[in-house]
C-alpha cells in the first residue's frame, strides 16, 4: 500500500482517568521476524499473536511474493510454508513494503544472495528514507542495487549469484542493518559477521538460533560480535509473539500523565535490548512497575501498572540508552512535557531518519502546544511544565508517522486544551486498535471527519 487514503483528522480532549486493562497488539519486530524466517525455514511455521498491523500486512504479502505460502487460519494463527534459505523465487511485480522500514530493509537482506531480482517500493515516507545503509553491506556478498539518488526507494536488488561471506562493522546503531546482514549471510557459503559497537534488539539473533541456525554472540572490546554460520536449513517453529513494548508505552505514558489513571498493560516483552523507556520514566518518578515478571518463549515477559504520577522530574537519558528506546523518544518528550525541569536527549540523530524527521516533527508540535524545546542535529531537550501545564490548542503533523500521531493524541489527553492530529491514519501501520483500547480506558478521542 503506498498510500492510505484521505487523512483522517483526530481530537484528543483532556480525559478524566484512564482505567482499566490494555491488550496491546504483538511485538512489530517480532512479527516482521516470524513471517521472513518462516518464509526461509523448509515446512510449516505456525505464530500466535501476530501483529496484524499494514507494516506486517506488507511482509505476509512480500513472502508470498517470493513463493511462501502465508495464510492466516479463522482461529487468528498464522501459518507459513517457507521455501528454504536459497528457495526464493522472483517476484512477478513490485514489492511495495509501505511504511515499513524494517519490511523493506530486512527483505532486502534476505533476497541479496540469492539469483534473482526484485523492485522495491513503499508510500512516501518510506520512498524518503535511506537505503544505503543495507546497499552497501549487501554489496560486499555480491548483490548490486540500482535506486534513486541518494540511495532512495524506488530500488532494484540484483541477488548475488555466487555469494561469499562478509564481516560488517556497522555504521550507526541499527538492528535493521544487523537483521540484514545476518539474513544475507543466511544464503553465504561460511562465516558471516557482524559488529555493532552499541548494542541494539536482538530479535534476529534470538530467533535464528530458535530456527536452528548456528550463531554466535560477544561481547567484545570492538563491540558485539555476532557470527553466523551459512547455509544452514532452518527448521519451522511454533512462535507466540510477545506484546509489543513499543506499543504499551502509549498507554502507559497516557497514564502516567492523565490525573487519576490507573492501567494494567498485561504481557509485555522486556527484551533489555527494547526496555530502556520503562527504565527511563522510573529514574524520571514514574509511577510504573514490573508484575508477575516471568520468560516466555525466550524472551522475558511482565504486566506493566502505569499510575498518574504528578512529580516527575526531567533527568539526561543516558545517550548509551537510545538503542533501547529509539522508537520510544516521541513519546518520552510528551512526558517530559508534562514533568518538570529539563528531559536532555543526546545521541538521537537516528530518529531525523525514521517515519518522519522525529525531532523536526516532536518540537514543531510541541512548540504549537506551548513548550520550549532545545534542539540540534544529534539532540533534543524539553522544559517540562510540570503536570497538567502544558496548554495544547494546536494541531501537530502527523507526517506519514504513526507514533508521531499516537504522541500528541496523548499529550492532548493531558493538556489542557484540545491537541489535533492532522492525520490518525498512519497509527494502522504498527497498532491498529489504538483508538478503540485508549476510548475503552477512558480517553476522549474524537474523529473529525466523522464530526
Ligand atoms: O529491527 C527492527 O525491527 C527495528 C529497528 C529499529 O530501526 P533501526 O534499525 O533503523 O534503528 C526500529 O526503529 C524499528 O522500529 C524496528
Ligand atoms: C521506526 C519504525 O519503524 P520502521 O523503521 O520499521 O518503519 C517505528 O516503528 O517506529
Amino acid at each position: 500500500m503506498s498510500s492510505h487514503g484521505p487523512a483522517a483528522p483526530m481530537t484528543a480532549h483532556r480525559a478524566g482517568p484512564l482505567t482499566g486493562t490494555a491488550h496491546v497488539p504483538g511485538d512489530k519486530s517480532i512479527s516482521h521476524r516470524s513471517l521472513i524466517l518462516g518464509a526461509m525455514a523448509v515446512g510449516e511455521t505456525r505464530v500466535t499473536g501476530l501483529l496484524e498491523g499494514q507494516d506486517v500486512l506488507d511482509t505476509a504479502k512480500a513472502m508470498r511474493a517470493f513463493g511462501a505460502e502465508v495464510a492466516r487460519d479463522a482461529d487468528g494463527i498464522w501459518r507459513v510454508h517457507g521455501v528454504g534459505v536459497s528457495g526464493f523465487s522472483e517476484p512477478e511485480d513490485v514489492i511495495d513494503c509501505g511504511n515499513s522500514g524494517t519490511g523493506v530493509r530486512l527483505i532486502m537482506g534476505c533476497m541479496a544472495t540469492t539469483p534473482i531480482s526484485a523492485t522495491f517500493t513503499g508510500d512516501a515516507s518510506l520512498r524518503s528514507r535511506p537505503m544505503g545503509r543495507i546497499t552497501d553491506p549487501i554489496a560486499l556478498f555480491g548483490a548490486r542495487s540500482y535506486g534513486r539518488k541518494g540511495g532512495r526507494l524506488p530500488m532494484t536488488i540484483v541477488g548475488a549469484a555466487t555469494p561469499v561471506p562478509v564481516r560488517y562493522a556497522t555504521p550507526m546503531p541499527s538492528a535493521q542493518v544487523k537483521s540484514a546482514v545476518l539474513l544475507a549471510g543466511l544464503n553465504a557459503p561460511g562465516q558471516t559477521v557482524v559488529i555493532e559497537k552499541e548494542a541494539t534488539r536482538d530479535h534476529s539473533e534470538r530467533m535464528l538460533a530458535g530456527f536452528g541456525a548456528v550463531v554466535t554472540t560477544e561481547d567484545t572490546d570492538e563491540g558485539r560480535v555476532i557470527t553466523l554460520t551459512g547455509q544452514p536449513e532452518l527448521k519451522p517453529q511454533t512462535i507466540v509473539v510477545p506484546r509489543d513494548p513499543s506499543s504499551a508505552a502509549f498507554p502507559v505514558c497516557a497514564a502516567l500523565i492523565t490525573e487519576g489513571s490507573d492501567v494494567l498493560i498485561p504481557n509485555i516483552g522486556l527484551n533489555p535490548t527494547r526496555a530502556g523507556l520503562f527504565a527511563t520514566l522510573r529514574e524520571m518518578g514514574a509511577d510504573l512497575t514490573y508484575e508477575n515478571e516471568r520468560t516466555e518463549g525466550g524472551e522475558p515477559v511482565a504486566d506493566l501498572r502505569a499510575r498518574f504520577s504528578d512529580s516527575m522530574q526531567g533527568i539526561e537519558v543516558p545517550p548509551e540508552r537510545a538503542p533501547s528506546m529509539i522508537d520510544e523518544y516521541p513519546i518520552l518528550s510528551v512526558v517530559a512535557a508534562l514533568s518538570t525541569g529539563k528531559t536532555v536527549m543526546r545521541g538521537v540523530k537516528e530518529l531525523r531518519v525514521k517515519e518522519s524527521d522525529r525531532i523536526d516533527a516532536m518540537a514543531r508540535g510541541l512548540e504549537a502546544c506551548g513548550v520550549t524545546i532545545e534542539e540540534d542535529e544529534d539532540t533534543f531537550i524539553v522544559h517540562g511544565m510540570g503536570a497538567g501545564g502544558v496548554p495544547g490548542d494546536a494541531t501537530a503533523a502527523a507526517r506519514l508517522d504513526h507514533r508521531i500521531a499516537m504522541s500528541f493524541l496523548c499529550l492532548g489527553m493531558a493538556a489542557q486544551k484540545p491537541v489535533t492530529v492532522d492525520d490518525a491514519g498512519p497509527i494502522a501501520t504498527s497498532f491498529p486498535i489504538f483508538v478503540p483500547l485508549m476510548r475503552e480506558l477512558g480517553a476522549r478521542l474524537e474523529d473529525e471527519a466523522a464530526r
